[in-house]
């Protein structure tokens, strides 16, 4: 698989204090790696440099060879938070997000009504935000940011706020589309099952300053067997109590 996002020795500082101690990362196309760490260690500022929403203090992201310079449609973003507009429907929620990209009216209603069918979300186009579950609202997210057919899935502790049931259902959606687009997914978690479930790699991080100290291969599709911990389990544990 070639490399479609690389980050080249890059440091972040926020406010003075280094977030990100230098980090070399490559993502190949089609892969779906973790980002795992306590609190403070980073995960977010490294999403939020690939997106382009932070610019690194030394070092470059590379994007098919090309130099990230500011956020763009390949990448897109999903938050904890779903960040959605309350006056917009479902609908009107992904079409908005598809109009910075001056797609037609026609084309923007056709691909939001694909994304929100892909999401299971059909029937629910027309709801507003508050008529929606939390898990119907990250859906709502996930297909907004799947209809610009981006490059790279970038998502932020997605499932965080959702109850067990609801997140293990997201889980294999997000494990099926991603078999199906086969896009890159860059997924931020601070659950050791949740990133050996969805990931063919777990990226192991530690906080002050934040840095990768870890970095594992698993195998080539996400672990089958969800009732038995991973071989890996116990290991990362320890690694994220010893380092952080
Ligand atoms: N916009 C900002 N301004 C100043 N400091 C920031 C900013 N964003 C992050 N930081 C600091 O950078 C460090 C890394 O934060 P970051 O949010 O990337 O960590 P994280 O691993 O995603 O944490 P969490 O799991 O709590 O979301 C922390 O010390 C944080 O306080």
């Amino acid at each position: 698989m070639s490399t479609l996002v690389q980050l080249d020795g890059i440091e972040v500082d926020h406010d003075g204090k280094r977030a990100v101690a230098t980090t070399d990362l490559e993502f190949p196309e089609g892969s779906f790696t973790s980002l795992l760490g306590p609190t403070g260690c980073g995960k977010s500022t490294l999403l939020n440099t690939i997106a382009g929403f932070v610019t690194p203090s030394s070092g470059r992201v590379l994007m098919d060879g090309a130099p990230v310079t500011g956020p763009g449609p390949d990448r897109g973003m999903v938050f904890q938070h779903y960040a959605l507009l309350p006056w917009f429907t479902a609908r009107g929620n992904v079409e908005f997000a598809l109009k910075r990209f001056g797609l037609p009216r026609a084309e923007r209603r056709e691909r939001a009504l694909e994304s929100l069918d892909a999401v299971g979300l059909a029937d629910a186009a027309e709801k507003y935000p508050t008529q929606l579950s939390g898990g119907m609202r990250q859906r709502v997210a996930l297909a907004r940011a799947l209809a610009a057919e981006p490059r790279v899935l970038l998502m932020d502790e997605p499932f965080g706020a959702l109850d067990a049931i609801t997140r293990a259902r997201m889980q294999r959606l997000l494990t099926q589309l991603w078999q199906r687009t086969c896009t890159t997914v860059v997924f931020v978690t601070h659950d050791v099952a949740e990133a050996l479930a969805l990931s063919q790699r777990v990226v192991v991080m530690a906080a002050d300053p934040g840095r990768v100290i870890a970095d594992h291969r698993l195998a080539d599709d996400p672990a089958s067997d969800r009732t038995a911990p991973h071989p890996l389990h116990a290991r990362i544990v320890a690694q994220l109590g010893t380092d952080s």
